[in-house]
């Protein structure tokens, strides 16, 4: 039987969707179909037939297309979600819900009609409580719909750690637990320095000014683009979650997972470390966590828990 050319769907063609399209056409792992609504045909099928022209410089064999009608989507592997509403400075993520969450029901409708056995990764926010609307919507399993936060929150936290040492970024692991908001929570005993714990090389006092800036970081980009929210490390985090399915890479990273009482919660989308291959979400890590650790996990719980509350019945 001959081998089939993978298709990854991005619903939402604007910064963050066309930029995901772009990464994962260049890195060649499958086709791509970029859609958003009617209003938009135009420019996203420009948007696309710009990407495709760009593979013939760059040698990649991805096909690329733009569409507002899902019918082009059909027996997509994988979905990525990015449709939707951004913040603007002064507002917050939770702002988004109600406006987002009538989109996710809509465009998750048209994603499992036309590709019932695909895994969907959501990015747009209020990123937990989209991921858990898509998860209600589709009817899907668990491990099949996986929100994006953890990549984005920890490359952040891995950035700012490597610019203090002069180190190299990929020198630099950690994790980012809990909601894709300011009370998220990096953890620094889980994270290092070429295997040498950050306590060791950074001040207490220093490693927390750059924990509040990790929470924060979002909207220190929203304050600086002033029309619109950070695109290029969303998008490189999205394509590192496609490639990690698509190639069944089988990696350790943080995902928006749904939680069925690990780390003692039921019934909530949140971002914790997984395994991430073939099947989706293959496995939820659970770290072992101090008391305080804890508790900021269950504070940044408690806010996923009040969005989630906003959400229309
Ligand atoms: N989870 C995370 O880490 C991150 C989440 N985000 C979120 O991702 C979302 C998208 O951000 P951007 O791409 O910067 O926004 P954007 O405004 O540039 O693009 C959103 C696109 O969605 C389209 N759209 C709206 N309704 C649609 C529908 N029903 N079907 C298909 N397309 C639809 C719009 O026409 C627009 O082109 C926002 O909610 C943003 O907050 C952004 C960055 C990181
Ligand atoms: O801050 C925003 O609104 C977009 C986002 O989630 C991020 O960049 O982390």
């Amino acid at each position: 039987m001959a081998i089939k050319r993978r298709k990854i769907s991005v619903i939402g063609a604007g910064f963050t969707g066309a930029t995901t399209a772009m990464m994962v056409a260049q890195k060649e792992l499958g086709d791509v179909v970029l859609v958003d609504i009617p209003q938009m045909d135009g420019p996203t099928k420009g948007k696309a037939l710009d990407m495709l022209e760009s593979t013939p410089v760059l040698g990649v064999d991805s096909r690329i297309i733009g569409s507002s009608d899902y019918e082009s989507t059909r027996d997509s592997d994988v979905v990525v979600i990015t449709a939707g509403i951004a913040r603007k400075p002064g507002m917050s993520r939770d702002d988004l819900v109600s406006t987002n969450a009538k989109i996710m029901k809509a465009v998750t409708r048209e994603v499992v009609k036309y590709s019932p056995e695909c895994y969907i990764i959501v990015l747009t926010n209020p990123a937990d409580a989209m991921t858990y609307t898509v998860y209600k919507e589709s009817g899907f399993e668990k491990n099949r719909v996986i929100g994006q936060s953890g990549v984005l929150d920890t490359a952040r936290f891995r950035t700012f750690i490597a610019e203090e040492l002069s180190l190299s970024v990929e020198d630099i692991t950690g994790f980012v637990l809990g909601g894709h908001g300011d009370d998220m929570v990096p953890l620094i005993r889980y994270s290092f320095a070429g295997g040498v714990p950050l306590t060791k090389l950074i001040s207490e006092q220093r490693l927390e000014e750059i924990v509040e800036r990790t929470r924060k970081g979002g909207g220190e980009i929203v304050g600086l683009l002033g029309n619109g929210s950070a695109y290029y490390a969303p998008a490189a985090s999205l394509t590192q979650m496609v490639e990690a399915i698509l190639k069944d890479k089988k990696r350790v990273i943080p995902t928006i997972a749904y939680l069925e009482g690990e780390y003692g919660y039921e019934d909530i989308y949140l971002g914790v470390p997984t395994i991430l291959g073939g099947d989706g979400i293959e496995k939820v890590i659970e770290l072992d966590l101090l008391e305080d650790e804890k508790e900021a996990l269950d504070k940044s719980v408690e806010s996923v828990r009040t969005v989630m509350s906003a959400l229309p019945k």
